[in-house]
């Protein structure tokens, strides 16, 4: 097991941490990153020269480097690493990978503190709050630790308490990381195209609301009545008289972590279900209630004795606006026809990309992702498989998705990897079927049926690729119209020629310059500058080298051709 760190002193856990010492901190994490990109870049870099196998090296130990540092700087940095894990559309691969394996390992804080917070938040001592309370907790992470106690009602409960110091640790940090986001916005090459300063303010947003126990504890109760109707799924209520916005009292609901697949095995839990009861649990928050579980880490998912599956953590969560469903059924009918103008709107009307005057390359990435993956049997579409390809097309383009769309994709593939592990032959794209035909159902007959009539129509073109070579040509005709393809012409003899100018051109700037160095060797002796006038000589006879060594590659190519 990886050491864990929670030993260790940090500096932001201690009590006389000056506001200028971590601007310091802060700070130099970000130049020292910015300059391990800047040297990304450069070939001399790289002893033995750059190849693409020592640049994922270096990007995969950047990561790393990214994520131990990020632990580092504590509670804030660590949470908003975690929100950036989910933007694969705006940086590399490993650092996704690296980012989302970013686990609270911090110092857990001590009883005596646990006591201190409880009485300030709630006006009572502990013994006059609690038949009994564990002064071990349960679970400790960046922001709270979780404590197992017993009311004197003789409830079962746990009582979350936030980490003392969080809040003036917050306004610290979000005010340099503002700075941060305001230098970037600015940067000629990183700020074109992005949006820092709207980044940041969803990040402070996302963290004031997850250090708000009452805000967690309204979310609770809300998703609680949104699952009212399925018994399969368990929500731990909120015992509102001890709740505060620092202090969270919440039914004890034990439970097998959802990712723990042997110990489920052992509980004799049918692991099927579980995985297709996730999907089902997560379609039902985003078709039905527009109210979502954003942090779905398969540390908040578990399993009861009696094989439903338990939420935990309501800290953070997403909405969808309420003409999502339309907007969901725009795209899937854009999908369906291969329209990528239909599809391009309709992610835009759903707020999932942000709309740029040139939306041409949008338009040309999404279509080219229609006609390669639509082709094959839409079951066999791993959701990891398609927002990558969603992601390579936002990846160095002039749009961001936005964090709910972002944490949507995330929630998806989540639940696909557990759906996996769970039941190898999971396939979310399957449970998701029966949801997207019941709400087409409830569309208007004509849209419904063209969208069937559309499916059917595909079948029968991608069952024959003979059939499927006329629709293929009308394709392209369609699109050269259109100015969607670019055709890339390449001569050799206008190359030849090029080159040849722009090296001829070089010739004469080194013959320039050898006249003007021997011209300069020359007044210099005439001085009795014997040692400058020897150096300008020797620089005049270096260029003279080069002259040569490029009139000889001249002839050579000239007499290859
Ligand atoms: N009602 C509950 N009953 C039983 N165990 C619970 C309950 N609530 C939380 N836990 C345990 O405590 C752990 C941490 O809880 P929770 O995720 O709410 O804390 P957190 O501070 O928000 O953590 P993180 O920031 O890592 O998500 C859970 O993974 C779970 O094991």
């Amino acid at each position: 097991m990886e050491k864990n760190y929670s030993d260790k002193a940090y500096r932001w856990n201690r009590e006389n941490y000056s506001s200028k010492r971590r601007f310091i901190d802060i700070w130099s994490f970000v130049l020292t990153l910015m300059f391990k990109i800047w040297r990304y870049n450069k070939a001399w870099s790289y002893p033995g020269g750059v190849t693409e196998a020592k640049q994922a090296a270096r990007r995969k130990a950047q990561a790393i480097w990214i994520r131990n540092t990020l632990l580092d700087l504590g509670p804030t940095f660590i949470k908003v690493g975690q929100l950036f894990s989910t933007r694969a559309d705006i940086f590399p691969s490993e650092y996704v990978e690296e980012l989302s394996k970013l686990q609270d390992r911090v110092p857990a804080f001590s009883y005596e503190q646990v006591e201190a917070i409880i009485e300030q938040e709630l006006g009572k001592k502990v013994p006059e709050l609690f038949q009994s309370f564990e002064p071990v907790p349960l679970a400790a992470a960046s922001l709270g630790q979780v404590h197992k106690a017993v009311l004197y009602s003789g409830e079962a409960v746990v009582v979350k308490v936030q980490r003392p110091g969080l809040k003036k640790l917050f306004e610290i940090d979000l005010q340099i990381l503002k700075g941060i986001a305001r230098y970037f916005q600015n940067h000629p090459k990183w700020g074109r195209g992005r949006d820092w300063i709207g980044i940041y303010e969803e990040c402070c947003r996302i963290l004031w609301e997850e250090i708000d126990y009452l805000n967690e504890g309204r979310n609770a109760d809300a998703f609680r009545r949104n699952f009212r109707a399925y018994s399969w799924v368990k929500v731990p209520k909120v015992y509102w008289r001890y709740a505060s916005s620092r202090v969270l009292t919440l039914e004890y609901v034990p439970g097998i972590k959802i990712s723990q697949y042997d110990a489920l095995e052992a509980a004799g839990i049918d692991r099927k279900a579980i995985a297709r009861y996730g999907a089902q649990a997560y379609l039902h928050q985003l078709l039905n209630n527009g109210f979502f579980h954003a942090d779905p880490h398969p540390g908040n998912l578990a399993v009861s004795a009696d094989g439903a599956l338990i939420f935990y953590d309501f800290g953070m969560m997403g909405k969808i606006k309420s003409n999502v469903r339309e907007g969901l059924m725009e795209t899937l009918f854009g999908i369906a026809q291969k329209n990528g103008d239909r599809v391009v709107q309709s992610l835009i009307d759903l707020g999932a990309i942000a709309p740029v005057d040139d939306m041409g390359p949008v338009r040309r990435s999404v279509q080219y992702m229609l006609d390669n993956f639509m082709d094959k049997p839409f079951e066999n579409q791993s959701v990891a498989a398609i927002s990558d390809d969603l992601y390579e097309i936002a990846y160095d383009q002039p749009f961001r998705f936005p964090a709910t769309f972002t944490f949507v994709m995330r929630a998806f593939s989540t639940l696909e990897g557990v759906g996996k592990g769970l039941d190898p032959e999971f396939n979310f794209m399957e449970v998701a079927k029966p949801y997207a035909m019941e709400l087409m159902s409830n569309q208007n007959g004509l849209e419904g049926n063209s969208f069937l009539n559309e499916l059917s129509r595909q079948a029968v073109q991608v069952s024959s690729t003979a059939l499927g070579l006329p629709r293929r040509l009308e394709d392209t005709l369609e699109k050269l119209e259109r100015g969607d393809i670019r055709l890339r012409v390449r001569s050799v003899e206008t190359e030849r020629l090029l080159r040849r100018q722009s090296n001829i051109q070089l010739g004469t700037s080194y013959a320039l310059m050898i006249s003007g160095f021997t011209l300069s060797a020359t007044i210099l002796l005439v001085n009795h500058y014997v040692w400058l006038a020897v150096l300008a000589g020797l620089i005049a006879a270096g260029i003279s080298v080069i002259l040569i060594r490029l009139l000889l590659r001249l002839d050579r190519y000239d007499r290859m051709y």
